[in-house]
């Protein structure tokens, strides 16, 4: 159903032979189906509430830019009409114009039926839903699209940049067209996800990959699925979502939750969910914005009743009445008394007596990761301890599956120190490595500090001592309005000043095959000599290359996007343990001597992606806490778990927080 449906609004627009709009309408909540008719011809077909529009498919235009924000246009020349796509889940969108453009490719391929002979054929009219693509579709259009190019650039004069493009547009001879065109392939459905159905299928699929890779020296990721895919219990949490359960998914840290989140955006529509998180740092790595920006409710240190009437001002009102999901990823963070006020505020602005007004709860985090902030001689109060969170959530997941590190020695290390324990054989393997040597060529480990101003003090004064000259990269924001919103969710400078020999962090994933993920390390080694004089930077992962210009996207409510153009880099000497909750980090150093929060050693600790890279320094015991309200917490969901389904896994609720499971890499099974 997913590839060759769509529930979304469309515009459609009648033109002119001369290109002028006749005629336009918008229709909200309407299904685009993707068929084909009697001939197997394509056809795009707009279910209305009482009828229907069929559109022939043979030439098409598509404007996709605005696809991760669940928009594009569809243009039909030979219909003059445009149909504008908008509030689209944006992975949905996404693989539905892939679909269609991979299926007209292959008819084109195919050839057309001449409309003589349809007029001939006597049949009656059809139309069938369109199968799902298969790797031979995937082939053929990619065939066609290599032919095409193939055309130009015999006809274009040869530009050595040329060879720069070739990885997107790889020419024949570098493909081995030919032989890969004879090759068998299987022919498997492939899912939203690029699952095909079946086991034997997906070895196949492997299989033929493989095969092409050898052959062809293309990536088979780039033809095929560009996603890693998503393990069996994110898988389930993605179906209860779609299920429209208000649901809480936990899981200790690197188990994809953020990750699966992502997905999960990509799987809802955009005009009526907001991703946010308890941080700005948590909020950009799912592209989101702060709960506090998205309440509209200040710092929510105010009343109630003050919290609502900062609520009820238009434009935050009419975000709280826009949302039907609402997504907070490091809820941890997120306290009783703010989660109350929230949950009081969607009633009142939605008007609605349902918990949170009837929105979807999609809540996200590990409450044995950091606690919320709170005020000297304060009370702690966990959201999970307020009436309002046994109002609303009505499924709790958890996600056992550890992502970030592949050895289980460090797994296990790790799931320890997270419920507090820390036996000696445990702070014997954590002392030992404050000897690991885990600079490597020039690129240092990043200190993990306890204290912000230690982390810009070190950063300030290590840019200083390097003798030569800086280069000052500039930001382009959308809007000089938001620099300061800006500076708050994105993680890159408005400023960023660069010298060679400065320890850098990726803060964005530019190529997840190649290493080059959202903090991975390199060092500043040059510049690139053209005008733009981008910086080089070499990456522990042994990549050297130029960084260019990254977009960052943060929806601000009610549609609206703010946007920053910048390098996607920051220093790295330092960083905070706060800031770095969330974060992969390939080499580490922390100083563990002034922790000074409960699960703030575990956040610290597990940001590393081995024991071989990570060097603990002034490494005690006592610093590895857990909160005993937290540790009860994750016990008394264990044991409902267990008293429900009697060790049984049920579909609504899992949860297995003892032993941790391991990835496949690490070789252990579950
Ligand atoms: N299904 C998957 N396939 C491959 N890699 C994955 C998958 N899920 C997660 N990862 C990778 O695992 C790493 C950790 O994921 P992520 O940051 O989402 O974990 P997390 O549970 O949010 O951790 P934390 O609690 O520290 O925030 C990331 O590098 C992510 O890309
Ligand atoms: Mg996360």
């Amino acid at each position: 159903m997913e590839h060759h449906s769509l529930c979304c609004t469309v515009g459609i627009e009648e033109l002119s032979s001369t290109g002028n709009v006749l005629k336009k309408a918008t229709h909200p909540k309407v299904t685009v189906v993707l068929g084909r008719d009697e001939f197997k011809e394509l056809q795009i077909q707009i279910d209305f509430p009482k009828k229907h529009s069929r559109y022939s498919v043979k030439e098409i235009l598509i404007h996709k830019k605005f696809v991760k924000d669940g928009k594009a246009t569809i243009k039909l020349p030979a219909h003059k009409i445009h149909l504008m796509l908008s509030n689209c889940p944006p992975d949905r969108l996404a693989f539905f114009l892939r679909t269609l453009q991979v299926k007209l490719d292959c008819l084109k391929q195919k050839g057309f039926v001449s409309q003589r002979a349809k007029l001939l054929s006597g049949k009656t009219q059809e139309f069938d839903e369109i199968s799902p693509l298969t790797l031979k579709d995937l082939q053929t259009a990619h065939g066609r699209q290599e032919a095409q190019a193939a055309r130009k650039s015999s006809t274009a004069p040869f530009k050595p940049s040329s060879l720069a493009t070739s990885s997107s547009q790889p020419t024949p001879s570098m493909t081995g067209l030919k032989e890969n065109r004879k090759r068998p392939i299987c022919s498997q459905p492939v899912t939203t996800h690029g699952q095909v159905n079946e086991n034997e299928a997906k070895r196949q699929k492997r299989a033929a990959m493989m095969k092409m890779t050898s052959v062809n020296g293309v990536s088979p990721s780039r033809i095929v699925v560009k996603q890693l895919q998503l393990t069996s219990e994110q898988n389930r949490v993605i179906e209860t979502v779609k299920r429209g359960r208000s649901i809480f998914f936990t899981g200790s840290a690197g188990t994809g939750k953020s990750f699966l989140l992502k997905r999960i955006i990509g799987a809802l529509p955009p005009n009526h969910t907001f991703a946010t998180a308890s941080t700005g740092a948590a909020a950009c790595h799912i592209g989101g914005t702060t709960l506090h920006s998205f309440a509209g409710i200040g710092s929510g240190g105010g009343s109630v009743n003050q919290c609502i009437e900062l609520a009820s001002r238009a434009r935050v009102a009419q975000q709280w009445r826009a949302c039907h999901h609402l997504i907070i990823d490091e809820i941890s963070m997120v306290d009783a008394d703010l989660f109350e006020k929230l949950e009081n505020v969607a009633r009142v602005i939605r008007k609605s007596d349902q918990p949170f007004g009837g929105i979807q709860l999609i809540l996200c985090g590990d409450f044995l990761q950091l606690p919320p902030v709170t005020k000297p001689g304060e009370k702690r109060r966990f959201c999970f301890q307020s009436e309002a969170w046994h109002k609303t959530v009505d499924t709790t997941m958890h996600l056992t599956e550890v992502k970030r590190q592949d050895d289980p020695h460090f797994i296990d290390i790790l799931q320890k120190i997270r419920k507090g324990l820390c036996p000696e054989p445990v702070a014997n393997a954590l002392l030992a490595t404050s000897k690991h040597c885990i600079d490597k060529e020039g690129v240092l480990a990043t200190k993990l500090c306890t204290h912000k101003a230690d982390v810009d003090e070190i950063n300030k004064t290590e840019l200083k001592q390097l003798e030569c000259e800086s280069k000052l990269f500039a930001s382009m924001d959308s809007d000089q309005v938001y620099t300061s919103q800006l500076n708050f969710l994105c993680p890159v400078p408005a400023y960023l000043e660069l010298k060679v020999g400065a320890q850098v962090m990726l803060c964005k994933n530019l190529d997840i095959q190649r290493g080059l993920v959202n903090g991975a390390r390199g060092v500043v080694v040059g510049y690139e000599k053209s005008n733009n004089g981008y910086p080089i930077i070499k990456f522990v992962c042994g990549v050297t290359e130029p960084i260019k210009p990254e977009r960052w996207i943060f929806r601000v409510g009610g549609g609206n996007t703010i946007v920053r153009k910048q390098i996607p880099l920051k220093l790295a000497w330092a960083i905070s343990i706060h800031k770095s909750q969330g974060m992969t980090l390939d080499c580490v150093e922390i100083s563990l001597g002034r922790v000074f929060e409960v699960g703030q050693a575990y956040v610290a600790l597990s940001r590393a992606k081995s024991l071989a890279g990570l060097r603990v320094l002034d490494f005690e015991r006592s610093c590895v806490r857990a909160d005993p309200t937290v540790l009860g917490f994750y016990s008394r969901l264990e044991l409902k778990h267990r008293m429900m389904h009697n060790g049984v896994e049920d579909d609504n609720e899992i949860f297995r927080p003892n032993p941790p499971t391991f990835s496949a890499k690490s070789g252990i099974k579950r």
